[in-house]
């Protein structure tokens, strides 16, 4: 049995806005288990972060309202918690990197006093001891002359150093999980398979579960041991990394496969984008939300919303088509395992 240590159960997210209430996130479900990597892929827009920064409780208050759900987190709802203890938990069990370093890291604090004090704050260690830790840490990610760096300002540092001192941050403390937010996406293709590399060595030495955000199926090959593709504030598809990239069954979890170029696949391939663009959040129909886009639909997908299937274990999608009464000529090629 999966040893479980985070579930997400029914999710729902609103922003109050000039144009109405988004509906950012819609019932999102899923669980994280120990020692795992789960990716959360999708377009921009389709509720990632806003997922993420939830199970965080970091919405802006003024306009943000989780409306309903449940982020039980060692038998606890973090949605429930009093606000200090979430922020106890919060770099201390369960850390975040977002894609700009700067937003974790103060500009006029030199490194090695920002990581000493988090170390002091959440491992009740003394300065000497927080000292030696924070070069300890700096030396794993890979910082050369760790003890000099200590005195340097983050804009002394690279793009790509500084996100590795802010995993450095995030790792300090061995947390439980780790929710990394396109660590990568402002990075040179290098430097970010170098910090893929480093996160994966890091989980392997302390066990830590991840959840990776991202937008590149590239990443989540590398990095992924089940993918959650979220659309318009839903999971449409979740399964193991083989099954979302050799047997989707989402027409839109095709799409995005057919849509970003694959490594070790023949570069004239040509890539074919998803037409259309994803639904405006603050005026959502009943139907299916990719129905308008989808190469598939049938008049069903307009009116109601499918229904959730499991189809193997651990794969599950929602879509008319896996619906027993649609008849199986109407499958589209490529849904099945033959893209
Ligand atoms: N503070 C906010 N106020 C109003 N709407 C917001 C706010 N933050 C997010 N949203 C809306 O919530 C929806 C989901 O946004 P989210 O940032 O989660 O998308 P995402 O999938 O992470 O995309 P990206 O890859 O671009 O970060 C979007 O329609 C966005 O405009």
């Amino acid at each position: 049995m999966n040893d479980e240590i985070l579930e997400v159960k029914n999710l729902h997210v609103n922003f109050h806005t000039q144009n109405g209430v988004v509906k950012a996130v819609r019932g999102v479900d899923f669980t994280l288990n120990k020692g795992e990597t789960l990716a959360i892929v999708g377009e921009s827009g389709s509720g990632k972060s806003v997922t993420a920064k939830a199970i965080m409780r970091l919405l802006p208050k003024q306009n943000a309202r989780i409306t309903s759900g449940k982020v039980n987190y060692e038998k606890n709802d973090l949605l429930e918690m009093p606000l200090k203890k979430i922020q106890q938990i919060r770099g201390s069990q369960i850390s975040m990197v977002f894609q700009d370093p700067m937003t974790a890291l103060n500009p006029t604090m030199k490194i090695g006093r920002q990581i000493i004090e988090g170390l002091k704050k959440h491992q009740n260690l003394s300065s000497k001891e927080a000292k030696i830790k924070a070069i300890n840490m700096l030396k794993l990610v890979g910082i050369p002359n760790a003890e000099d760096r200590l005195d340097s300002y983050p804009h002394q540092y690279s793009g790509g150093m500084r996100q590795r001192v802010v995993i450095a941050m995030a790792l300090a403390c061995n947390p439980k999980i780790l929710i990394a937010d396109e660590p990568t996406t402002a990075l040179d293709v290098t430097i970010q398979a170098q910090i893929l590399e480093l996160m994966k060595d890091l989980q392997a030495k302390t066990g830590t579960s991840i959840i990776i955000i991202t937008h590149d199926l590239g990443v989540v090959a590398n990095m992924a041991d089940r993918v959650a593709v979220m659309y318009a504030g839903e999971i449409v598809e979740m399964g193991s990394v083989d099954e979302i990239f050799y047997n989707p069954q989402h027409p839109y979890t095709l799409g995005l496969l057919q849509s970003m170029p694959k490594l070790h696949e023949n570069r004239n391939k040509p890539l074919i984008p998803i037409p259309g663009s994803p639904p405006d959040l603050a005026s959502i129909g009943t139907g299916c939300p990719f129905a308008p886009r989808c190469p598939y639909t049938m008049k069903v997908c307009h009116y109601f919303p499918p229904v959730k299937k499991e189809i193997l274990d651990g794969h599950s999608v929602s879509c008319w088509l896996q619906d027993n009464r649609t008849p199986k000529e109407l499958q589209p090629i490529g849904i099945g395992g033959t893209i």
